[in-house]
């Protein structure tokens, strides 16, 4: 299920491309497009809704999450990381009202996931009546949970359920979108690394054929410029804040029960003392290599038992999108300068503090397929 909604959602995002295409070369806005691509991909998989984009019938879905992830947005790192944790003494005044905040963008949130449920509820009530299959009732993450809800009321709460979608949607989406477009940026600032891409996508891929999920494991380079982009720029560049949860010994330093400790992969991705030429864009280094695990310096996914449990399903969307864009068109800069690669965000994700705009042509070789699409 989750790969058809993968493969339909790359597929509607070349085909955009196509149809937006006018002659010439053509800038677009990729983070845009981006986006609806993985909110899409996370809310058909969470729901079954499509929100944005040709054909997208929940598009006031779309919407109202829109508007809460901007609050959010505003919100939540303040939240993680602000003063009250090393002044405890505003924690009596509520800092900055900061609380009366929290209180109602959960509340909006909390509005928004509970729909989500109860529409899937309402929706196997009227099947119920008709025949409906197992597989059917299991289509979407919600649908899945349900049954299980009825068997085991006492664990799988509506407010369970709403925090495991809620996670997903915060950590699955944005982090996903942001390596999509780092990896652009960086292969518009690098095209002999396009070009070879290209090259290794057109020797395993048939001619006429959109690439699919079954086709990445025949594309170690594409991999190993996604390793690079999340070396270089990690999305969550602090991992996620956490605590020990007992006194214990890290390297000369005592951490004492309690503390928040914060990883910087960003600044690990980038030690001349693990890495050669660590600054620089060089996606050979992860070739032969199994990035994730050498030597514990490359951890764009964090590590151990609170590890990312979605880094599978984020390489895959990544890997399918940045290699149907790649098979697809022709790409370039708007400018002839270097495609700004500063750093912006708030220490929680890393986006470009510029969204990425670029020129693009369909290839020729691809047109035939993208106007079947
Ligand atoms: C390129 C995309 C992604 C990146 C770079 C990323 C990175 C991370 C990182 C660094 C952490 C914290 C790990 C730690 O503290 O040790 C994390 C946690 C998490 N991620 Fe991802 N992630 C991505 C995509 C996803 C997706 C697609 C999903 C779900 C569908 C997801 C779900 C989660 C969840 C639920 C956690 C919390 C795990 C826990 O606290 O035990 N992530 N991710």
């Amino acid at each position: 299920m989750s790969s058809t909604i993968r493969h339909e959602e790359a597929r509607s995002l070349v085909r955009q491309l196509f149809r937006g295409f006018h002659g010439g070369s053509q800038k677009v806005d990729l983070r845009s497009m981006l986006f609806h691509l993985t909110f899409n991909i996370m809310m058909g998989m969470v729901s079954g809704k499509r929100c944005f984009g040709e054909g997208a019938v929940d598009v006031e879905v779309g919407q109202r999450f829109l508007e809460i992830l901007k609050e959010t947005s505003v919100i939540v790192p303040s939240m993680l990381m602000s003063l009250c944790d090393f002044l405890p003494i505003l924690r009596w005044v509520g800092f900055q009202g900061m609380e009366k905040k929290i209180v109602s963008l959960k509340k909006k949130r909390d509005d928004f996931l509970q729909d989500l449920i109860d529409d899937e509820r309402r929706k196997r009530q009227i099947k119920s009546s008709t025949t409906i299959t197992e597989a059917e009732k299991k289509k979407t993450i919600i649908g899945a949970l349900l049954p299980i809800q009825e068997a085991e009321p006492e664990h799988y709460s509506d407010d369970i359920i709403k925090g495991i979608i809620l996670l997903m949607f915060t950590a699955g989406t944005d982090t996903s979108l942001l390596t999509m477009e780092w990896a652009m940026s960086l292969l518009l600032n690098h095209p002999e690394t396009l070009e070879k891409a290209r090259a290794e996508i057109n020797d395993n891929v048939e001619q006429g054929r959109l690439l699919s999920d079954s086709d990445l494991a025949k594309l170690p380079y594409l991999r190993c410029i996604i390793n690079e982009t999340l070396r270089l720029y990690p999305a969550a560049p602090l991992l996620v804040p956490h605590v020990s949860s007992q006194d214990s010994t890290l390297g000369e330093y005592h951490v004492p029960c309690g503390t928040m400790l914060l990883v910087n992969a960003r600044a690990i991705h980038r030690d001349p003392k693990v890495w050669v030429e660590p600054t620089k864009f060089r996606p050979e280094r992860f070739e032969g290599v199994d990035g994730e695990r050498e030597g514990f310096k490359f951890m764009p996914f964090g590590l151990g038992r609170r590890g990312c449990p979605g880094a599978g399903l984020a390489m895959r969307v990544v890997a399918l999108v940045l290699g149907a864009l790649i098979q697809c068109f022709e790409w370039e800069r708007v400018r002839e300068e270097m495609v700004d690669m500063t750093e912006g965000g708030n220490g929680l994700t890393m986006p470009k503090a510029k969204p990425l705009e670029a020129m693009y042509r369909p290839r020729p070789t691809m047109v035939k397929l993208l106007s079947q699409l």
